[in-house]
């Protein structure tokens, strides 16, 4: 199979992004395994596959696969860089932008400058539906992690969410804790792991291990989950600066019930074509 793609990221978050419009499209989790593969593939962190909507009131649907090959429910910086995508290849000249993905229907907004907006829906807290073992809803949770207990929220924004408080992002054990909370039994589906630092109630630095994937530049959701979890607990106001190690994300929540709002950069690298 000939597959033509286009090299994009959000913040240093690396997507390969495919048009399942105009190519018939197979795909595999050894095919997304080997073409994220860093060395032996083109390398990225997500692949995202565009295609027609099933529901006739959107514009499009498009799939989220992690680097491992798992298909997943959202992918925030993935969804700026799909609507420049859609727009950059003539398949939309629209500015709005209705698109279906697993988690539900997301609206996008183009704005000057390559920033797109999206409103990635309401933040889940019920545990049952992060999903994560938990006998009742909480704005933390104790969480036992080999002999130690760490407080952690627990948000849903399509895909789940667990979010540490941390007093400097630099100093984070990412890697090592961040892979044993990923696969932590309390959380079904595995998870993505926040570390947040509160700078100012509207400033934040985070730093997200992803679900499938490890450490990432920057992760859009991760940055929605973190902003609420903190605003549940009283640290931010209802916009907040998130500054990741590839950029600064605007993350805006009036309180539950209420849609978040992400705000950020696009960036198209490359046109390629891969051999499968
Ligand atoms: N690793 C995530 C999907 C990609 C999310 C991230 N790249 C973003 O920008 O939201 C998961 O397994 O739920």
């Amino acid at each position: 199979m000939r597959l033509k793609f286009t090299k994009m990221h959000g913040l240093g978050n690396d997507f390969v992004m495919v048009d399942g419009i105009t190519q018939r499209v197979k795909l595999s989790p050894e095919k997304v395994r080997q073409i994220a593969d860093r060395h032996t593939g083109i390398g990225c962190d997500q692949l995202l596959l565009v295609e027609a909507p099933r529901n006739p009131d959107v514009d499009f649907r498009y799939r989220i696969y992690n680097a491992d090959g798992s298909e997943v429910e959202n992918c925030g910086n993935g969804a700026r860089c799909f609507a420049r995508f859609v727009r950059d290849r003539r398949l939309t000249s629209k500015e709005h932008i209705l698109v279906e993905t697993a988690a539900g229907i997301l609206e996008l907004k183009v704005q000057e400058k390559d920033q797109v907006s999206v409103d990635m829906g309401a933040p889940v807290l019920e545990p049952s539906d992060v999903p994560f073992q938990a006998d009742i809803q909480a704005e933390s949770y104790p969480l036992e992690v080999d002999g130690e207990t760490y407080n952690v929220g627990a948000v849903s924004m399509g895909n789940p969410h667990a979010v540490l408080l941390v007093d400097d992002v630099t100093k984070a054990p990412v890697d090592s804790l961040g892979a044993a909370i990923e696969s932590h039994p309390r959380f079904p589906a595995r998870v993505n792991v926040g570390f947040l630092q509160i700078e100012e109630r509207g400033k934040a630095r985070l730093r997200v291990f992803e679900r499938g994937v490890g450490e990432t530049r920057a992760c859009g959701t991760g940055a929605c989950a973190a902003m609420v979890s903190a605003r549940l607990r009283g640290l931010v106001d209802d916009e907040v600066q998130i500054t990741l190690p590839g950029g600064t994300l605007t993350i805006h929540w009036p309180g539950p019930g209420e849609p978040v709002t992400m705000t950020g950069p696009t960036a198209s690298v490359y046109h390629g074509q891969i051999i499968l």
